[in-house]
């Protein structure tokens, strides 16, 4: 599926959150969005899934305007795992990922055999699946994540949105999801703080400062020791592993 968004502004009372946002996602790339807090990476991100109007501009899925298509249509084509997952009712796991099916199903329509594999699978793919019958609310801050990863997957969209998706995660997690995510070989945009992990999985990054883009390109070639400097005012250092053509990025303590 192809994403483009064409000067998406937000403004809510008389600040301007985002200043005109154009992005393109092609098929089966892997997007990064980066910059400092604030910087209106979740605010993108929500006009995309539809939890957010923009003020003005333009979002077309495969060319087609996104505001042509019903919620349930755009729920069948793109996922969303983000950061805040509350809830008020005491639902199970398997409630919880269940509800990805959702956009796939009619008004009152019984959940099916083939759902509930659907389910499964998706708890196995996060290493899950003992979790089932659990209440969702009970589990820590890092199984609640990867249960929404497994909602996002059972969803079974072209398209996944990650708005910090390894918030709360120890490191073996975040790789695991990030490594879940890069095999599935669909659109994802993901906004990511951690550079590192944006270097190691992004093809492409759009970096955002003050509700503009300011840099796009290869991890490789825009994650430049001047570039974090002006948008993060941190010194980093930069070295490249030539094995693999990665980059690792060591910050300075000093700000
Ligand atoms: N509903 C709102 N009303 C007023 N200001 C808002 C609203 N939503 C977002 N903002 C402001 O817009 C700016 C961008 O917020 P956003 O959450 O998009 O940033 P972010 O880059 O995702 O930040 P972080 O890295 O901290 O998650 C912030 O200054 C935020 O306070």
């Amino acid at each position: 599926m192809n994403i483009k968004t064409e000067k998406i502004c937000v403004k809510i009372g008389n600040k301007h959150i985002l200043k005109g946002i154009d992005i393109d996602v092609n098929k089966k790339e892997f997007i990064g969005i980066i910059g400092p807090n604030g910087s209106g990476k979740s605010t993108f991100l929500k006009c995309i899934y539809r939890n957010l109007k923009p003020t003005s501009g333009i979002i077309n899925l495969d060319k087609i305007d996104i505001n042509k298509l019903t919620v349930r249509e755009t729920a069948k084509k793109i996922s969303v795992v983000s950061q805040h997952n509350h809830y008020n009712f005491d639902f199970s796991v398997e409630d919880i990922v269940l509800m990805g099916r959702a956009p796939h199903k009619k008004m009152m329509e019984r959940d099916s055999i083939k759902d509930y594999k659907i389910v499964d699978e998706a708890l196995e793919k996060v290493n899950m699946k003992d979790f089932k019958k659990r209440s969702f609310t009970t589990l820590s801050g890092g199984e609640q994540q990867r249960i929404i990863l497994a909602r996002a997957l059972a969803q079974q969209t072209d398209c996944l949105i990650l708005d910090e998706p390894t918030n709360h995660l120890d490191i073996k997690y975040q790789l695991q999801l990030m490594n879940i995510v890069k095999q599935l070989n669909i659109e994802v945009i993901a906004a990511i703080h951690d550079l590192n992990i944006a270097a190691m999985y992004c093809d492409k990054i759009y970096v955002l400062k003050d509700g503009e883009i300011v840099a796009y390109g290869k991890p490789n070639e825009i994650l430049t020791k001047e570039l974090i400097k002006d948008v993060y005012e941190v010194d980093a250092n930069i070295t490249i592993n030539n094995e693999n053509n990665t980059i690792n990025i060591a910050y300075s303590p000093y700000i």
